[in-house]
């Protein structure tokens, strides 16, 4: 919710009868003004209650700006009976609403209409301001080539090289139904009820082109995507993203984020690759295990999150000095230590995860875990880290149960479309 210079509260409903989604909004004065010119504009802009991120760029949004509290995953998979035209007109649509969803405005023609018709939105974020609502499009390899070959859009030919299913990792538990997909959707929000609403009604939109074929909803990130983000924690009680790459490391996002013009293709260049991945965690084990245990584990404090080489949270870990022992202070499968730049050819993920909890098994233990995302200039970066981890102490905690990975277009332009470029 927001307001007008009247300090009158203003919903979605409210902020589309007044701007007209257009330059009246303009004219606004106060705060509402401020989100409405965002919308017009097409910058970023926060009235303090609600943040408005812009759908269009050179980047899609919800990869560097700033990670929200709340995440709904979606993986879809084309319908057989789908045209190439089925599929640009699906990727039009969602363009369209997305960029109506993101600005806080319903989708369409709102939830109103004709009594002989379903609305145009579902309806349960009428009144919800946008809550920093990012919508970030990707294509999986099967939507290019499926498995036996078929060339079923005329995309085979556009395919990158690098897009390819990921290898088998060593513990891979994988669940063939949390697995792969066509195409994704990640919405994330500071609203749980705005993003479940986005996936929703995208969803809506797709009915008899594309169908759901997995989904994942998550809570509070396991990341910090910027230095002005407090390191948040994941559910095995310890600060995660300390070492994340961050928006304000724009070197960093070129070399080991974004695609580059030399790497191409062109539809591709400022565009990234995402690693989805379903960890799920033991708990119940974990919080049986001693403190000096899961901190020799992780490499790091479980209060401060400072290397266990000593100094704060932000300082550089030490992997030389030893103890009393001999040993090194950060043992040699402690998890920061394999997933270091140092033992993998200096690679950086810029990581996005979330925490899950998908109620108990028949156990009575928690389906809980992290639900990690990854985003890099090219899948082989995760593969090298993923790989480097196989003797992780960790993973005595954990069990990889989905798995996929998605070429995620470069920003779309006013007037445009998602991947319009690769339809070329
Ligand atoms: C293949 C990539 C990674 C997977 C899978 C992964 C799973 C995973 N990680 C934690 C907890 C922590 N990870 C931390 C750091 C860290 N992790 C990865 C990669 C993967 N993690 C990287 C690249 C890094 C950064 C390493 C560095 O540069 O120092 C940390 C420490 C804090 C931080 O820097 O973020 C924690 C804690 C869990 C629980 C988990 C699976 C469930
Ligand atoms: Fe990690």
């Amino acid at each position: 919710m927001t307001s007008d210079e009247s300090g009158r509260s203003l919903s979605r409903r409210g902020l589309i009868g007044l701007a007209g989604a257009g330059a009246a909004g303009l004219a606004l004065g106060g705060a509402g003004g401020a989100v409405i010119a965002a919308n017009v504009a097409g910058a970023a802009a926060s009235n303090g209650v609600g943040t408005v991120h812009a759908f269009h760029g050179e980047h899609q949004a919800g990869i560097s700006t700033p990670a929200q509290d709340r995440l709904h995953f979606a993986v879809f998979d084309v319908d057989s009976t789908a045209s190439r035209d089925d599929l640009i007109q699906l990727l039009k649509d969602w363009t369209a609403a997305a960029a109506r969803m993101t600005a806080g405005e319903e989708v369409g023609g709102g939830a109103d209409g004709s009594p002989l018709a379903p609305p145009d939105d579902t309806g349960e974020a009428l009144g919800l301001p946008a809550s920093a609502l990012t919508l970030t499009f990707g294509f999986g390899p099967a939507l290019f080539e499926t498995a036996d070959g078929d060339d079923r859009f005329g995309l085979a030919d556009r395919r990158p090289p690098e897009l390819t299913a990921l290898p088998r990792f060593r513990g891979d538990a994988l669940v063939e139904q949390l697995t792969g997909g066509d195409l994704c959707i990640q919405a994330c929000a500071d609203d749980p009820q705005v993003a479940v609403h986005a996936i929703r009604n995208l969803s809506r939109i797709a009915f008899g082109t594309a169908s759901l074929r997995w989904s994942q909803l998550g809570f509070g990130r396991t990341s910090s995507t910027s230095t002005s983000q407090a390191t948040p924690r994941n559910l095995f009680g310890f600060k995660d993203g300390t070492a994340n790459v961050k928006a304000e490391e724009q070197k960093a996002l070129d070399e080991q984020v974004w695609v580059g013009a030399e790497q191409g293709p062109t539809w591709m260049v400022g565009g990234s690759y995402l690693v989805a991945r379903k960890i799920r965690m033991v708990i119940e084990s974990w919080d049986r295990t001693r403190l000096e245990e899961q901190e020799r584990v992780i490499g790091r404090s479980k209060g401060e999150g400072a290397p266990l080489s000593g100094g704060t949270e932000f300082t550089e870990p030490d992997f030389h000095t030893t103890g009393a022992t001999d040993a090194p202070l950060i043992d040699r499968d402690a998890h920061v230590r394999l997933a270091h730049p140092d033992l993998n050819d200096g690679i950086r993920l810029l990581r996005r995860g979330y925490n899950y909890v998908d109620g108990n098994d028949s156990l009575g233990r928690l389906d809980a875990g992290l639900f990690f995302l990854s985003y890099q200039s090219s899948p082989e970066r995760f593969v090298t880290v993923q790989r480097s981890l196989a003797n992780d102490a960790l993973n005595e905690y954990l069990k990889h149960v989905g798995s996929a990975v998605f070429a995620i277009p470069r920003g779309i332009a006013t007037g445009s479309w998602i991947g319009r470029e690769l339809f070329r």
